[in-house]
């Protein structure tokens, strides 16, 4: 067997909406199809993946370095021992030809990527979903099919008052999520304030909520946060200084006692296994959020669960950012805490497949081959005319 082509196309998913740093006006993402020459129910498998939001599509990268890298390797190489199925760090290695270590940038993007997609015509391959398959391979061979999740929204958007970011917050606790997410630091303290204030109104007993600054805050207004916050019974409060700053992070532990969340930026196990190193984080109460398909895929979180492990951390601390099937996979196989959703944005790229409800802040994986992708139909139909 061997991968015959990988396709890439970016697509936008572009809105009004803005965190502390960004704004989505423009914000695209990368689609790629991994096409194999295996047959199964009479037609080639396809393996697919795409990047989370924030990033940018990641085109250039894929069609100068990574897609050629993987095409013109040896066939076999590219092999598990079977020499039925791909292996995934094989792939990994080729795309990683000729790079050197450190100053990740976006290359982690534009190979984890493509790695979901491999991944995904792996389990195809052997007939499961990948959850299972990582159970088998890497976890107890039980993967665990209910999964937390949270909902992410609450940014800034034109024109919006505090009634709209209630009906919103009302939206996704009337959908079954017990934890949804607001931004900060897009305004002032005050503001904020006022706007948590208005949030925690409408939520009932049992129900929480995470805010998000985006690395956007200064030492002096991270602590001044972390003094604001500490008075509301958040379940955590996420990136508030820059995602490289440990000391910050440090500093903010060391004045907060309650939940921290933090890792959607850092983009290696090298960059995650500093911030267990440095950041002050606290194995029992605070969260990672590495998230595979901005980091270098599967293959390296793997690396990134084996750090946190010889470091005492548990899988079960990380949920991670962006929103994906992936993740979801991994939290079903490999023990993680939960993973994030966002109910209303990113689509038709985020979210579960068709059907799956969410119900006391859990969802319940369905049987699907690979990630999943086909049981979602609006995806699916931009996934299946890419492979063309
Ligand atoms: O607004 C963003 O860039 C997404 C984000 O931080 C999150 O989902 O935690
Ligand atoms: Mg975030």
């Amino acid at each position: 067997m061997r991968i015959v082509d990988i396709r890439e196309r970016t697509f936008p998913i572009s809105s009004p909406i803005r965190n502390a740093y960004i704004d989505f006006s423009k914000m695209t993402l990368s689609l790629v199809a991994v096409v194999t020459d295996v047959v199964r129910d009479g037609r080639p498998v396809v393996g697919y993946g795409f990047n989370s939001n924030g990033r940018y599509g990641q085109g250039t990268m894929m069609r100068e370095r990574f897609v050629p890298r993987v095409l013109e390797a040896e066939p076999t190489s590219l092999l598990d021992e079977t020499g039925d199925n791909i292996d995934p760090a094989a792939v990994w290695a080729a795309m990683m030809t000729n790079e050197k270590p450190g100053g990740h940038g976006e290359r982690s993007v534009a190979v984890g990527t493509i790695d979901m997609a491999v991944w995904d015509a792996v389990a195809k391959i052997e007939g499961k979903p990948l959850f299972q398959l990582l159970a088998e391979r890497y976890g107890d061979g039980e993967p665990d099919r209910r999964i937390f999740v949270y909902a992410a929204g609450g940014y800034y958007y034109p024109g919006q008052d505090l009634g709209a970011l209630q009906d919103e917050m009302r939206s996704y606790t009337d959908r079954g999520y017990t934890v949804v997410k607001k931004k900060i630091g897009g305004a002032g303290l005050d503001a904020d304030r006022r706007r948590i204030e208005v949030v925690l109104d409408v939520l009932e007993p049992g129900q929480r909520l995470a805010v998000d600054a985006n690395g956007r805050f200064d030492r002096d207004t991270a602590l001044a946060y972390a003094d604001a916050l500490a008075q509301y019974d958040l379940f955590w409060y996420e990136e508030p200084g820059d995602p490289l700053d440990f000391e910050l992070q440090a500093e903010v532990a060391a004045a907060y006692d309650k939940p921290l969340a933090t890792g959607e930026d850092l983009f290696s196990m090298q960059d995650a296994r500093n911030l267990i190193r440095y950041g002050g984080l606290r194995r029992d109460k605070d969260w990672l959020q590495f998230d595979c398909a901005l980091s270098y895929g599967l293959v390296e979180y793997l690396r990134t669960l084996d750090m946190l492990r010889e470091h005492d951390w548990s899988p079960r601390r990380c949920i991670p950012h962006g929103g994906h099937q992936m993740s979801l996979n991994i939290a079903a196989g490999l023990g993680l805490g939960g993973n994030e959703s966002y109910p209303d944005l990113f689509q038709p790229f985020g979210g579960f497949p068709d059907g799956v409800e969410v119900a006391g802040g859990y969802i319940t994986m369905p049987d699907l081959p690979g990630i999943g992708f086909e049981g979602k139909c609006d995806l699916y139909r931009l996934m299946a005319d890419l492979a063309g």
